[in-house]
């Protein structure tokens, strides 16, 4: 069974070019003029794109006292309408819980999935057991380890066990990952502003000032350095975290960020509304900054300092915030975004110039499958790929409405935002799976993507540290051994 999309502009990371795209079964048979298959798509006066990768997402988590109410359906399903046919969702081990055996859950938990997806695990803790477990998680197909370095008595870890944890990861070939903001401090601001009856969500803000989250950066950096081991910096949000990052690069060190969709657009005026529930639906960690904060983030995407735009999708109800009401530390952290990542930051980069299309096809898919080592499975248009593939309608215009959107929940953070810019098509491994505003995959149709450890940046570093590291003067007439 063939399928051909005719007519369209290729637009990959590094190419605009005009060509038919032939699909056999699950990936892509050849590119070229005049194909011909069983099926045809007209993309005539559209973009053909690679699928999004949101490479950081939170269905169903555990976290705060309750869990995320998307879950891998319905926040698949909002995925492939806006455009993006992979997630990568994050294994959360509870205190003392196995990796494998919390491995078992999440597999479980993403039967249910629409879209390719895999996992990070998290080092949420740390002895023997765990030690002992991450060779068998990188066997699995997992090659990422996720620390958070915040949420101080749940998920935190502390830089001893971060730095043995990231050593592992260089014998292992795999990449860590953090969550920075210095959470020590984070405790300690929140229990202030508490103390002096500053309880509302804007506290969480006040909280978390962009500072903690440019020391962790520079800490972890430093860290992964003296483990010999690449770095990838979740949801960047701020100057001091970029320019850590940014620095870091022009030092020589493998160290990657992600800003996310919600920090580009969104800023820190959301959390000074007089509504308590509109505030609140906007906390996350770190939280929305201000103009001059989006502007490095910007900057940072188009000169390659910074090189993912992602959601960390994590889904709570209007109902699950209320948890906070009074306290704001008992708000449960996270927004939505995987359904109007693609849609928003098009509308945000590309049309005003911010990003080239390429760059938009690189920060959005191409890049994070190169360094999730997935590449070019997924993440690019060539024979052989894998067909997950947006047919993208430049002129396509929606109000971003929460009573229209795919996701579970009750609100949308871009609510009465005006996108320019939206998939007609998104296929999945070479099938329709969301076409004219409705989601065609089904319920499990979503495969888990094995990911390989030994990366070419991992081994690239690694023999750098090798050919670098201390070595003994031997000097003569000094006894052997002394
Ligand atoms: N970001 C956030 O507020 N919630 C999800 C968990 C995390 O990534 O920190
Ligand atoms: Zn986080
Ligand atoms: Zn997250």
């Amino acid at each position: 069974m063939t399928t051909v999309i005719k007519g369209g502009t290729i637009v990959t990371a590094d190419l605009t070019y005009k060509a038919d795209i032939l699909i056999d079964g699950e990936t892509i048979a050849a590119i070229g003029p005049d194909l011909s298959g069983d099926t045809v798509i007209d993309a005539s006066g559209a973009y053909v794109m690679p699928g999004g990768i949101d490479p950081h997402t939170h269905m169903e988590m555990p976290f705060m006292g309750t869990y995320a109410a998307e879950d891998f359906d319905t926040g698949t399903a909002a995925a492939l309408s806006g455009g993006t046919t992979m997630a990568v969702d994050f294994c959360l081990p509870s205190p003392g819980q196995g990796l494998i055996d919390a491995l078992q859950q999440w597999y479980q938990k993403a039967g249910k999935a629409r879209t390719d997806y895999s996992f990070h695990m998290a080092i949420t803790w740390w002895d023997k057991q765990v030690f002992d477990e991450m060779p068998k998680v990188v066997e699995e197909g997992i090659n990422t380890f996720k620390h958070f370095m915040a949420y101080k008595g749940a998920l935190m870890v502390n830089d001893d066990e971060m730095f043995a944890s990231f050593q592992r990861c260089a014998e292992l070939g795999a990449m860590p990952l953090v969550h920075a903001e210095n959470g020590d401090v984070v405790a300690s601001l929140q229990q202030r502003l508490m103390a002096e009856g500053n309880n509302g969500p804007e506290a969480h803000a006040f909280s978390r000032p962009p500072e903690v989250e440019g020391e962790a950066v520079n800490r972890a950096i430093m860290i992964a350095d003296q483990a010999g081991v690449p770095l990838y910096v979740v949801h960047v949000s701020c100057e001091q975290a970029h320019e850590a990052i940014r620095r870091a690069r022009a030092n020589g060190m493998r160290v990657y960020g992600e800003p996310l969709v919600q920090h580009l657009v969104l800023d820190e005026s959301e959390y000074f509304n007089a509504d308590w529930d509109y505030a609140a639906r906007r906390v996350m960690s770190p939280p929305f900054r201000n103009r001059k904060h989006q502007d490095s983030l910007w900057a940072g995407l188009a000169s390659g300092s910074l090189q993912v735009v992602a959601t960390d999708h994590c889904a709570f109800t209007t109902e699950q915030k209320r948890m906070g009401l009074g306290d704001f530390t008992k708000i449960p952290n996270g927004t939505g975004g995987l359904e109007d990542r693609l849609p928003v930051l098009w509308t945000h980069g590309v049309t005003t110039g911010r990003l080239t299309m390429n760059e938009f096809v690189a920060v959005t898919s191409t890049n994070i499958a190169k360094i999730l080592n997935i590449y070019p499975k997924k993440g690019a248009i060539l024979p052989g790929a894998d067909a997950d593939l947006i047919v993208w309608d430049p002129s396509a215009t929606k109000t971003i409405a929460a009573s229209r959107q795919k996701s579970i929940i009750d609100y949308n953070v871009f609510e009465g935002v005006e996108v320019t810019g939206l998939p007609a098509i998104t296929l999945s491994r070479g099938r329709v799976a969301y076409k004219d505003g409705e989601v065609l995959a089904g319920r499990g149709d979503g495969r888990f993507v094995e990911r390989a450890a030994g990366a070419p940046v991992n081994k690239a570093l690694s023999t750098w540290k090798e050919l670098t590291a201390p070595r003994r003067v031997e000097r003569s007439g000094i006894p052997a051994g002394v």
